[in-house]
């Protein structure tokens, strides 16, 4: 069966759009743009689909009422937000309202993925929401999200959401109709990519930098997103904000944008859990053979394999492990700490014992607290 006609049959559905889709370059609204997505939103909530709106904006549209062109500082971005998040939302209440729906605000930081209990909250708000038939329109919560709080751009937690709720498909909406060979707006001769399966290097390397002057991420961060849907078990659509009908035929399984169909083997909440929600801190380098031997046995990541050790880190803290070449193919909980991991590495687990004073645990990460990324 083709692929795509899967999504014919995708009941909950999360749906990004870029400022750069909802706004003017002037950073004006967008009214007719605006108003064809929700109508089209609520047309799908009216079929008995489950459906989330991830909406970024808050900062153009805070800036054109306060009448500002550029935000340079972040007290500043952070005013603007809160001033545009406002805006934002009584647009999208007041449209959906038209509809027959019923919209609710739902900001986010950081914070409300990286500990279990609060990862379990937004879960459960959320689809206690689709229950009661309401439209989450989600934002980061940027008035009050920095540095560390920060998830730092809408790509990443749309594809976070939608691995919290078990979403069937998340849509990108953005100013480009989908992922190219090169980015089109420096390389006219670039062609449009209809499906990527895996992410390579190659596809990393295509998605090039960003353009847009309010927008955060461009290509790089969609590729992200893409990385965490796949692996959550959700497909994931890149499409372009800019004509009607654009979801719609997504759902027709038509050949629209560029489709990323989710892993068979995708992971269970906890992982997902585990490799998405909480803040990286710390890279951990490996040899080839214990890169392969996690790669294609599922080993945990023993001393002996540690190449180097990047960051300074507490014992539990989350680290992405990285082959030889710096590419990143696990994250996973740590049991030693930054020191301790600097003195073990590469020696083989009988040597351990001599070199730390206690009796220790075997791996550096255990299987089970590994997720792998490539
Ligand atoms: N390989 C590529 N294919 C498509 N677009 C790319 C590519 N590389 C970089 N881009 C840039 O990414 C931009 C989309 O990102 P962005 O402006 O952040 O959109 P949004 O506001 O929708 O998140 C495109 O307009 C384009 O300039
Ligand atoms: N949260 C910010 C936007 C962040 C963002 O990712 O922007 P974009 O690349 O346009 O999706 C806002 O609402 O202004």
């Amino acid at each position: 069966m083709d692929a795509r006609a899967k999504l014919r049959d995708a009941k909950r559905i999360v749906v990004k759009v870029g400022t750069s889709t909802i706004t003017y370059p002037t950073g004006k609204m967008n009214l007719s743009r605006l108003e064809s997505l929700v109508r089209e939103l609520a047309d799908l909530a009216n079929q008995g689909r489950e459906i989330v709106l991830v909406s970024s904006g808050a900062i153009a549209v805070g800036r054109d009422r306060m009448n500002r062109k550029k935000s340079a500082s972040i007290p500043e971005r952070q005013a603007m937000a809160a001033v545009g998040q406002g805006i934002l939302m009584h647009v999208y209440e007041t449209l959906f309202a038209s509809y027959g729906q019923v919209a609710g605000q739902v900001l986010l930081t950081k914070e409300n993925s990286a500990r279990h209990n609060q990862y379990a909250n937004s879960r459960n708000a959320l689809i206690e929401m689709l229950a009661l038939n309401i439209v989450p329109v989600i934002n980061e919560n940027d008035a009050v999200s920095v540095d560390e709080l920060k998830i730092g751009d809408n790509d990443n937690l749309s594809a976070t959401v939608a691995s919290l709720i078990d979403a069937d498909l998340l849509i990108l909406l953005s100013d480009v109709d989908g992922v190219y060979t090169a980015n089109p707006q420096t390389h006219p001769e670039a062609e449009l990519l209809s499906e990527i399966d895996e992410i390579t290097p190659e596809v990393e390397q295509m998605a090039g930098g960003v353009l847009s002057d309010v927008g955060t991420g461009g290509m790089h961060t969609k590729i992200e997103a893409a990385k965490i849907a796949r692996s959550a078990g959700v497909h994931m659509v890149i499409a372009s904000g800019d004509a009607p009908g654009t979801i719609r035929s997504i759902l027709e399984g038509k050949e629209t944008g560029t489709f990323f169909p989710a892993k068979e083997a995708h992971l269970r909440v906890r992982k997902s859990w585990l490799a998405f929600g909480r803040h990286i801190d710390g890279d951990l380098m490996v040899d080839d053979g214990c890169a392969k031997a996690m790669q294609e046995k599922g080993s945990s990541l023993l001393p002996a394999g540690l190449l180097s050790v990047e960051g300074e880190f507490k014992e539990k803290s989350t680290v992405r492990v990285l082959d030889s070449s710096g590419r990143e193919i696990a994250r996973g909980i740590t049991n030693y700490d930054s020191e301790t991991l600097r003195r073990i590495a590469g020696h083989r687990s009988d040597e351990i014992s001599m070199l730390l004073p206690a009796a220790q645990k075997k791996e550096v990460i255990h299987r089970d607290n590994m997720v792998l990324m490539a």
